[in-house]
Order: C-alpha cells, then structure tokens, then sequence
C-alpha cells in the first residue's frame, strides 16, 4: 500500500474512535503546503545535473513545523506527504510544542561527492529560504542526510536572514548542535522499547534483536542494546546482512563498517541475503531503514514477538492486522522513534536561549519525555481499547485536533 495510503488510513482509523468532527478531520488530512522545487547544480566534471526537492508541511496549530530532510531516489511527493503528516502525530505524541513537515530531495546521495551535496544541499535552500524559519519550518537530518547537510542549509539560510542557528536541528556541535542529538533516535528507541518490554516482565538483556538499517538510528540501537547485553543477532544494510546466533559482537561490526563502508565480509557472524533479516527468528525485530517493509507480502512470515518501528512507516495497515491476528505487539513509529525529535526539540530551545545543557540532562530529559508519552498512550489504549498503533495515533490527533479549534478559522 502506497505510504499515503496507509497513513490516511490509520488517521481516518484515529479519528473514527474519537468521534471527530467530519470537517475537523477534513482540515487535517490536508496539508498546510506542498513546496516542488527544481534543483540544478554543475557536477564536479562540469555537466549539469537536475533534481526535484520537496518540503511538506502538513501543520503549524501546536507550533513550527519540524522535520528531516530526506535524501533518496524513492523520495517522491506521496511519501514526504505521509512522513510530514507522520511528523504531526509524532510532535504532538511527544507533547513538544511543534507541528509536522517532511523534506527530501529524490537523488543518490552516496553517488554525489561531497562537494555536489553541498551544491544541491545550497541549491535547495536558496528555494525554499522564505518558508521555513525558526519559527515557521525547522528541519532536520533524515536518511541520506546529517549534521554536515544541517550546516550548509544553516549557512545559506542565515545569508538571507541573517545568522540563524536555530532554523536547523541536528546540527554539528560547534554550530550550536546538541550534544546526544546525533544519538537520540536510537537512544529514545531504547527507552521506548524498555517502556513496553517493562510490560511483559521482559528486559533487553534476556532477549534478542534483529535489526534492519545500520545508519544513524540502526547503528545507535544496536551500540546501546549490546551495551545493555541485549543480543543483537543480525543486522542489514543495503549491501549486505550478517547473522550470529550468540550476539553480534556490535562496536566491532561498527570498526568494520566504518572501515569498509558495508556490513559484507564481516567474520563476526555468517552472511545471509538482506531480505531475510525481517523475517529472521527473533524477541525483538527493529526496521531501521525504508518504510512498507512489512507488508501482505510477509507479515505472516514474520517470526518477532515485538516490533519495535524505529523507521517511519515500517508496516503498512493490512501487515498490522496479520501481525496483530498472530499476537506480534507493535510499538508504532510515531512513538518509538519520536526520540529524535525530542532532542531536536531540546536542541531549538537551546539555541533560543543561548545556552548549552550537558548530555546527561539532554538524556535525562529524553528519557522523561519517552516514559510521559508511553504512559500517555497506554491511557488512549485503555479508555478506547485499542491497540497501541491507535492508542499513539488518537493521542497525537486529540491533541491536534484540540489546538486547531482552540485557534479557530475566523479570517
Ligand atoms: N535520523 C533520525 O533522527 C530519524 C530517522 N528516522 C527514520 O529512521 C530510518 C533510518 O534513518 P537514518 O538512520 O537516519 O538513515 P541513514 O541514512 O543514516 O541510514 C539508513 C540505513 O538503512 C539502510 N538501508 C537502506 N535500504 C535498505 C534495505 N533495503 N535493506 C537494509 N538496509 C537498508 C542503509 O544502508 P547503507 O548503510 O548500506 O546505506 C543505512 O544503513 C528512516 O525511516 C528515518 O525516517 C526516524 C526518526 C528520526
Ligand atoms: O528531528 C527532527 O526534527 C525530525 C526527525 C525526523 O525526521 C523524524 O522524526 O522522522
């Protein structure tokens, strides 16, 4: 299912069992603004190259815009739409005062050099100045993009404006970035899945883990699952996969992918095919790279208890009830990765007050924010009795929906 489609159709679920309004809810599903943007630059040889970007920003009632910019070749207008509306339910989940966008540009980042990511990352920057802003758009660092990405759109922007460090997160340390933002999806993915493991009398140390993705959110999940002697027991890229029934010895895999750029030819463990790491025996499956990667295809070939959604849109609605059917729990997007954001969030505040907190406030922070919310959607699962997809979903959209008629729509 198309990740619009699924998105759509878990909000129309949401507003359904709070009984919203049929015109509240028509209001939300609409984005506040769709941005298209041609982005040529000269390649390093001289030829030019074009590209499309987008920024979507889905809605502003809880406060600025917030979200990553993302840099792949499947980046295309129905995605950034669903992930901006994602961004929405996700910001108001975490209960921080921002409302959702999503950016990307459809390109090959590891087939740019870095000085044609700069251009590009300029380019599009000069486009799209004018809409986002400290208080109007703030985005961040999504797959394909990070800190460096963060700076370029910092400095350009802050030549039309002025500097301006706030109008980006996720940025480098020395330009005002947070310290445990590069780590926070990750890490608030690790409270998450305590929360919900604290449930089941389960701890991580007892259990094992298959992990999809090895970037920034994957790598960071793992380091922190072996640290806490969890057993990660296999891990894919896009190149390659590696499985190890006695625990991937994880800080060592990361010496090798940072050596080599890949997870092949790592002797830690035996190879196996990329595509068969969602379905790889385990207590506990994290994607940690493309959304839909669950789907009707093989959700029933899924043999996790938990599904912990650190990537957006991991699993579409018919996997859900599949899943759902052979009692997998899912902890939803919105709520397990929502850890970057909140840093981000702490980040902005940073940057507004001119003042730096150390890392372990940001984590203990972090750690507040992740607890409150499971809380928070544990009580929508109870009151709607509903699954916890519903329950973090009726959360976020209550408290949109509140805000949107607590502004109201007089011109
Ligand atoms: N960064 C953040 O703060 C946040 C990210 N997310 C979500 O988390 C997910 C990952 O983002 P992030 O870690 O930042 O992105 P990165 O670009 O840092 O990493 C993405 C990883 O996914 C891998 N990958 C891509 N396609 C496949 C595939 N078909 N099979 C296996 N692995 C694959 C990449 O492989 P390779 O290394 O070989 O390129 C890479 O390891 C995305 O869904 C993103 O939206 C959510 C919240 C915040
Ligand atoms: O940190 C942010 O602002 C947004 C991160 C993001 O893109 C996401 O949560 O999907």
């Amino acid at each position: 299912m198309n990740a619009l489609a699924a998105t759509n159709r878990n909000f129309r679920r949401a507003a359904r069992i709070l009984g919203l309004d049929s015109r509240i809810e028509k209001s939300l599903l609409i984005p506040f603004r769709e941005i298209k943007v041609e982005c040529t630059i000269p390649k390093d040889d001289g030829t030019l190259v074009s590209y499309v970007g987008f920024r979507v920003q889905h809605d502003n009632s809880r406060g600025p815009m917030k979200g990553g910019i993302r840099y792949h070749p499947e980046v295309d207008p129905d995605e950034v739409n669903a992930l901006a509306q994602l961004m929405t339910w996700k910001t108001a989940v975490a209960d921080t005062p921002y409302g959702g966008a999503k950016g990307g540009i459809g390109c090959k980042p590891k087939d740019l050099s870095n000085s044609e990511l700069e251009r590009l990352t300029r380019v599009f920057t000069q486009k799209i100045h004018d809409l986002i802003g400290v208080n109007r758009d703030v985005p961040a660092p999504d797959m394909g993009t990070n800190a460096q990405t963060m700076a370029w759109i910092l400095d350009e922007y802050s030549k039309f404006h002025g500097h301006s460090p706030a109008v980006v997160t996720g940025k480098p340390i020395d330009l005002g970035g947070s310290l445990g933002r590069e780590a926070a999806t990750g890490r608030g993915v690790i409270y998450a899945t305590e929360a919900l493991l604290a449930e089941y009398g389960k701890s991580i140390k007892d259990l094992t883990f298959a992990i999809q993705g090895f970037g920034n959110v994957g790598s960071w999940a793992a380091r922190l699952i072996h640290g806490r002697g969890g057993k990660v027991i296999a891990v894919s890229d896009i190149t390659g996969a590696v499985k190890n029934p006695n625990g991937i010895d994880i800080p060592i895999l990361l010496n090798h992918k940072e050596a080599t750029g890949s997870l092949k030819n790592f002797d830690g463990g035996d190879a196996m095919h990329p595509n068969e790491l969602l379905l790889h025996k385990c207590d506990v499956l994290i994607p940690c790279a493309l959304g839909g990667v669950i789907n009707r295809e093989n959700a029933d070939n899924v043999r996790a208890k938990f599904i912990v959604e650190a990537a957006n849109h991991p699993t579409d609605p018919e996997a859900d009830e599949i899943l759902s059917k052979k009692g997998v729990i899912i902890l939803p997007d919105i709520y397990a990765n929502s850890g970057g954001v909140t840093v981000s969030y702490f980040e902005w505040v940073q940057n507004i007050q001119g003042f730096m907190w150390d890392e372990e406030k940001v984590n203990k922070e972090l750690h507040r924010y992740m607890t409150k919310a499971f809380g928070n959607i544990k009580s929508m699962c109870q009151t709607h009795n509903c699954n916890l997809r519903m329950g973090a979903f009726t959360l976020g959209v209550d408290r949109v929906a509140r805000a949107t008629v607590l502004r109201g729509w007089e011109a």
